[in-house]
C-alpha cells in the first residue's frame, strides 16, 4: 500500500527512530509499502521516519530498472575517507528543492538485511551519499539542515506551495 510522506517542517520528521529488535511480519509489510511508496514517489531512498514509523529502517533502490531494491535495517556508516565532497540532494519529504551537501562519499555500511543476514560493505558514490542521507532521517536530521538559514526558509516556502497545488490536484 501507498504510504503517505511526511513533509518539512513537520516535527515528526525529527524523532529519533528505535532499533529494530525483530523483523516481525508486521516491519516485513512496511518494508514492502516503503518499496512500493519509494518508487511511486520516484525517489531512490526512502527512511522509515519519512513514512512516521520510526524505526531504524531504510529501503533504497539506484538501479536502471527500479528493480533491485535493498533494505539495510538498524544502519551504522563509517567514513572510509577525511575529505567531503559536494553532491546534490533532494529529499522526497522536500519536494522539489535540490541543492549541495558535503560528504564523505566512501563508507562502510553495516547492517542487517530483511533476513536477518549481516551487510557489511564498503561503498562510495551515489550509494554512500544516499545512504548517510537516510541514516540522518534516522536521527532526526534533514539535509536542508546542512544549508544556509535563507536556503532553509526558501526550501520551507517551495514545500508550502507545492503541497498547495498538490492539494488542488487532487
Ligand atoms: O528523501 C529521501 O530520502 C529520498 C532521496 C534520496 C537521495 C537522493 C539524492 C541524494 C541523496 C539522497 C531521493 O530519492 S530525492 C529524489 C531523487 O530521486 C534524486 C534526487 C537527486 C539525485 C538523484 C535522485
Ligand atoms: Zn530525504
Amino acid at each position: 500500500a501507498l504510504l503517505p510522506i511526511l513533509s518539512y517542517p513537520d516535527p515528526r520528521l525529527r524523532m529519533i527512530a528505535t532499533p529494530v529488535k525483530e523483523v516481525t511480519a508486521e516491519i516485513k509489510t512496511l518494508i514492502t509499502d516503503m518499496i512500493e511508496t519509494m518508487y511511486d514517489a520516484e525517489g531512490i531512498g526512502l527512511a522509515a521516519s519519512q513514512v512516521d514509523h520510526h524505526i531504524q529502517l531504510i529501503v533504497m533502490d539506484l538501479s536502471e530498472d527500479k528493480d533491485s531494491p535493498r533494505v539495510f535495517i538498524n544502519p551504522k556508516v563509517t567514513p572510509l575517507v577525511e575529505e567531503k565532497q559536494p553532491y546534490e540532494e533532494g529529499c522526497l519529504s522536500v519536494p522539489d528543492v535540490y541543492d549541495k551537501v558535503e560528504r564523505p562519499n566512501k563508507v562502510r555500511i553495516e547492517a542487517i538485511d530483511q533476513n536477518g543476514n549481516a551487510i557489511d560493505e564498503e561503498v562510495e558514490g551515489l550509494l554512500a551519499v544516499c545512504i548517510q542521507h537516510e541514516i540522518d532521517h534516522l536521527n532526526g536530521v534533514i539535509f536542508v539542515d546542512y544549508l544556509s538559514r535563507l536556503k532553509q526558509t526558501r526550501a520551507r516556502d517551495k514545500v508550502r506551495k507545492v503541497l498547495k497545488i498538490r492539494e488542488k490536484q487532487g
